[in-house]
This record gives C-alpha cells, sequence and structure tokens, in this order.
C-alpha cells in the first residue's frame, strides 16, 4: 500500500483505531452490537476491519478456547439470573494495553430458580 517498512522494525496494529474507522463502520463510536447480525463479518481473522483476536500467524491460538469459555459463561449467567441494571450502559472507556469500561455495569442478580 506504498508504505515502506525496514526489516526488523517492531509493527503494532492499532485495532483500537481500525475498529472505530469510519471508512470501515457506520456510526463508529455507537454501540451497536447489533451491527453484526448478518453483516457476514467476524472476529475470527479473515475480516481485517474486526480482529480482537489478531490475524494471522501470530493470531490468538486461545480464540477456540476464550469463545467456548465466554459463551458459557454469558449462557450460564442469562440462564440462571435477571439482571436489573441500576443506570443504563455507559460504555465509556478507559484507556489500558486492553480497553475496559470506564464505569463498571452494577446491577443485582436475581435468580430465576430458587435453589432448594
Ligand atoms: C477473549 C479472550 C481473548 C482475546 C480477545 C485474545 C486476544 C489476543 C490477541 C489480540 C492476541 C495478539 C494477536 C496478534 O499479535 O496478532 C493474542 C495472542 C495470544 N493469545 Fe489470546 N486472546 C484471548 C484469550 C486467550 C486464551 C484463553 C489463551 C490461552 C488459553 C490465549 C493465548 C494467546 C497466546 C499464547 C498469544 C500469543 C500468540 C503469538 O504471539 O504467537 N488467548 N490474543
Amino acid at each position: 500500500m506504498g508504505y515502506e517498512v525496514a526489516a526488523g522494525s517492531r509493527v503494532i496494529i492499532n485495532a483500537w483505531a481500525i475498529g472505530r474507522d469510519p471508512n470501515m463502520w457506520e456510526n463508529p463510536e455507537e454501540f451497536y452490537p447489533e451491527r453484526f447480525l448478518d453483516s457476514g463479518i467476524d472476529f475470527k481473522g479473515f475480516n481485517f476491519e474486526f480482529i480482537p483476536f489478531g490475524v494471522g500467524r501470530r493470531g490468538c491460538p486461545g480464540i477456540t478456547f476464550a469463545i467456548g469459555v465466554n459463551e458459557l459463561a454469558l449462557a450460564k449467567l442469562m440462564h440462571n439470573f435477571d439482571f436489573a441494571p441500576k443506570k443504563g450502559l455507559d460504555m465509556t472507556e478507559a484507556p489500558g494495553t486492553a480497553v475496559r469500561i470506564k464505569f463498571p455495569l452494577l446491577g443485582t442478580p436475581v435468580p430465576h430458580f430458587a435453589s432448594n
């Protein structure tokens, strides 16, 4: 693409910036997970506009494990509890090596089923 990268350079890909590129995404700053429904774009490293697990040879080898664990944990929580957030979801980010949510989402989990 016209860039010259000297041999031995350390290159760090800014996945955060790519994920917020208005040339790639409509309203990139808006938290709108439904944008992925029927979009054909997924996170497994074949769509370069969305690369939470990286891409290619140095992409995350734990992806299958991470997907399984995350889906299981989320499914268990949703199956067993109702969550009533105290306030609406605020997606403001806090900086870091991995971006995280700035204001914790506080709520009381209410069990669906009484334990016995
Ligand atoms: C949601 C969970 C996870 C996310 C978002 C994630 C994301 C990433 C990313 C972005 C990279 C760098 C890829 C690159 O340099 O192009 C990476 C590398 C790596 N991940 Fe993960 N990861 C997750 C879970 C895991 C798990 C569960 C394991 C192990 C069980 C794991 C093991 C590794 C290893 C060993 C590397 C280094 C690969 C290399 O440099 O060749 N990750 N991960």
